[in-house]
């Protein structure tokens, strides 16, 4: 090793034999808290919801990565402390030594082979590059902008203690909702959760039968014993005199470590968390993210999608094949229903690719079925989502694709400052623009409830809500559905969204927020006075009652307290703005399927490029795919509807002339008629967060 000490020497296959042992004893402890029923069983309220929010399908796919990654990481830190090696140290030096001949081998993910460059993407991501096929596959590992900032099992303080708990950063940073954006609508908020549920899902480490562990005594609500504690809990402290839990006596919230994975490379070093769908813009939570899931949303008919009918014969998502509860649709991503909106955007594609795979077959009659629902899948979401990009598209150049998977500072902290713009109260409009009292309905009530969506007027009166109604504007302001009520369902209280995020960016080692800050360009601040120029006098003063250091700020909290003076033209402070477009940016410019890339055999003619550029929009999705009483709308739904973006008839909002798409020899596609395969989803929304 270039720096290690020569005269210490380390049997390898004796420190995986220890590392493997630890494992084991691990699970023997998960065994003894099983009995003893310490897991989330359906019913337990709040942290169930939660559960289904961040568990997955491939839970036990997800599970075997994760003890494998552990013995490996175990392995690595044996050895770090045997030679002694600080963090830098150990960084540059483990990955050097490799596994290749020890028992650990066993545990090093399986390497991944491809076919032939193909015309159409995969469905679990893999194979865009020939030379990295794992590059943006579902199950592998995010990225990182910056090395980790672990200390141990989390991130501390920089003079070594622990952080403050993530309920007293809520209780003093996080005001109370009261500001609305005045140009914004609510639907740019539901994108933001439909994109993110395009491109990552950190999942939790489940039990052996798709559990989650119990991290919190529920009957006393209060931490349990250390040795009951399962040991991927990581349990939020809430204080006894927390102004808001104290009444029910909850003075610990469960929060469950994510799923980790190893590097292919078979070597040590350390973990990093799984990302459970495909890191690319793909529409995965559409079609999902593993052929299995595929398979199950398939009709099997003329290219088409699964799905239910209403009383009245209007299409709705699919659902689950003896389903009893409030929350039966399934789509492409397990989170579909978690709010009445999202499960309405989730049914306005499922619609939109079912009116596009029908469009195309009257088109181009011999079409078989596969064709058809590939020829949609790409077309659907291409049409439907119109990207900011130059008129003559875009070159892809597979020897300086770099990796594109999601940035573990994205996905754990900085995305999610989309938070602040949901609205707690969600308000439904008729035909005539009156509220509809007796549809409105809040967040909290609604978690995981989507049994409103068949009810006559409501998909129509929701979509008028959602580019109506304006979402939440001011960072550190949120609505307490999310902060004390998030997933309530029947009882008194719920969780508190901020004190997850905030725990959850501690542990992935997200860096702290001046650091990140400082990469993005901005001047390093030696004291919290050096914030000013991007955070409220306010703000800061909160941040110092939390944090002892300017350099202890977690990312999220530091990238919300920017947005009350955002840069100009958009809704966010200018470290959150770096974070976001650098990963947009990653993600568009090494996809070999991007729907504007022009050089590939699969490549859009410029006919259909230009057809989708000019007349894609959600606007035209949302006239061409509401119940039927939806007649006018904004040509720009993102934003309200004002003198220059006045509501139109949709009779006349432009809509994409799909004869460019008719195959001249009706058979088979020729390579003219074939799309590039790709999805437009985010920057049409990233555009709208970014300059709006
Ligand atoms: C009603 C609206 C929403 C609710 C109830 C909600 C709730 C949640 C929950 C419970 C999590 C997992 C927390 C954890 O345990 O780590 C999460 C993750 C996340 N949310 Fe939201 N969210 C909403 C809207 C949004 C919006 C509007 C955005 C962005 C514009 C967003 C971005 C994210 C991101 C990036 C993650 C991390 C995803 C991952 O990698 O797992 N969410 N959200």
């Amino acid at each position: 090793f270039s720096n290690a000490d020569a005269s210490k020497t380390i049997d390898l296959q004796e420190i995986a034999s220890e590392a493997l042992a630890e494992v084991e004893s691990m699970l023997e402890l998960e065994r003894r808290l099983l009995t003893k029923g310490l897991i989330v069983d359906r019913g337990t309220s709040a942290a169930h919801m939660h559960s289904l929010m961040v568990a997955t399908d491939s839970g036990s796919k997800q599970r075997d990565s994760t003890l494998s990654a552990s013995k490996i990481l175990i392995a690595s830190s044996l050895v770090k402390a045997k030679f002694d090696w600080s963090s830098d140290e150990a960084r540059r030096e483990l990955p050097l030594i490799s596994l290749a001949n020890t028992d650990l081998k066993s545990s090093c993910p399986d390497s991944i082979t491809c076919l032939e460059s193909s015309k159409y993407q995969s469905i679990d991501g893999s194979c865009h590059n020939q030379a990295h096929p794992s590059w943006g596959k579902a199950n592998t590992p995010f990225q990182r902008i910056l090395p980790n900032a672990y200390a141990d099992a989390t991130r501390r303080a920089v003079d070594g203690s622990e952080l403050k708990s993530p309920r007293v950063i809520t209780t003093t940073v996080i005001q109370r909702a009261s500001r609305t954006s005045d140009d914004n609508t609510l639907v740019l908020m539901s994108w933001g959760q439909f994109i993110t549920h395009d491109m990552t899902k950190s999942s939790s480490f489940t039990s052996a039968d798709g559990k989650i562990p119990q991290c919190c005594n529920v009957t006393s609500g209060e931490p349990l014993e250390p040795e009951l504690l399962h040991p991927f809990c990581l349990p939020i402290d809430i204080p006894v005199d927390d102004r808001f839990y104290s009444q029910y006596n909850q003075t610990c919230m469960t929060f469950v470590r994510t799923n980790i994975g190893a590097d292919y490379s078979c070597s040590l070093g350390h973990a990093e968390q799984l990302n459970s769908i495909t890191h690319w813009l793909d529409g995965s939570m559409i079609y999902g993210s593993s052929l299995s899931e595929l398979n199950n949303l398939r009709l099997g008919q003329n290219g088409t999608l699964k799905y239910s009918t209403t009383d009245d014969g209007k299409e709705l998502l699919p659902l689950r094949p003896g389903c009893t509860s409030s929350s039966c649709y399934f789509a492409g991503d397990t989170r579909a229903h978690e709010n009445p909106q999202l499960t309405i955007l989730h049914t306005l594609m499922m619609r939109e690719h079912n009116r596009i795979a029908r469009a195309l077959k009257t088109l181009n009659p011999l079409w078989d079925e596969e064709t058809l629902f590939q020829e949609t899948r790409c077309e659907q979401a291409m049409a439907d989502f119109k990207l900011t990009s130059s008129a003559v598209g875009s070159q892809y150049n597979e020897e300086n694709a770099v990796n594109p998977s999601v940035l573990n500072e994205f996905a754990a902290a900085v995305f999610r400052v989309g938070h602040f713009q949901v609205q707690g109260n969600l308000v439904l409009y008729d035909e005539n623009n009156q509220e509809v009292k007796d549809q409105s309905f809040t967040l909290s009530n609604s978690f995981f409830d989507s049994s409103m969506l068949p009810q006559p007027g409501f998909i129509d009166n929701a979509i008028r809500g959602l580019t109506k109604q304006l979402p939440s504007s001011v960072d550190v302001e949120y609505t307490s559905e999310l902060t004390n009520l998030l997933f309530k369902g029947s009882n008194a209280f719920g969780m508190d969204l901020v004190s997850l995020n905030v725990q959850r960016g501690r542990e992935h080692g997200i860096p702290d927020y001046n650091t990140v800050r400082t990469f993005c360009g901005l001047p390093k601040a030696t004291s919290f006075e050096d914030l000013s120029n991007e955070i409220e006098q306010q703000t800061i003063d909160n941040l110092k009652k939390v944090y002892n250091s300017v350099d202890d700020i977690d990312l999220y909290i530091g990238c919300l307290s920017e947005s009350s003076r955002p840069v100009s033209g958009s809704v966010l402070g200018p470290t959150a703005v770096c974070v976001i477009a650098n990963q947009f940016s990653v993600i568009k410019n090494n996809d070999r399927y991007f729907y504007d890339v022009t050089n590939q055999m699969n490549s859009l003619t410029t006919g259909q490029l230009n057809e989708i550029k000019k007349s894609a929009s959600l606007a035209r999705i949302m006239c061409d795919n509401n119940n039927g009483d939806v007649k006018t709308m904004q040509p720009n739904a993102f934003r309200a509807p004002t003198s220059n973006n006045g509501k139109q008839l949709c009779s006349i909002i432009p809509s994409i002339n799909l004869d460019m798409w008719k195959d001249p020899k009706a058979a088979a596609p020729s390579k003219a008629a074939v799309v590039a395969p790709s999805f437009i989803l985010m920057i049409f929304f990233s555009v709208n967060l970014l300059l709006y």
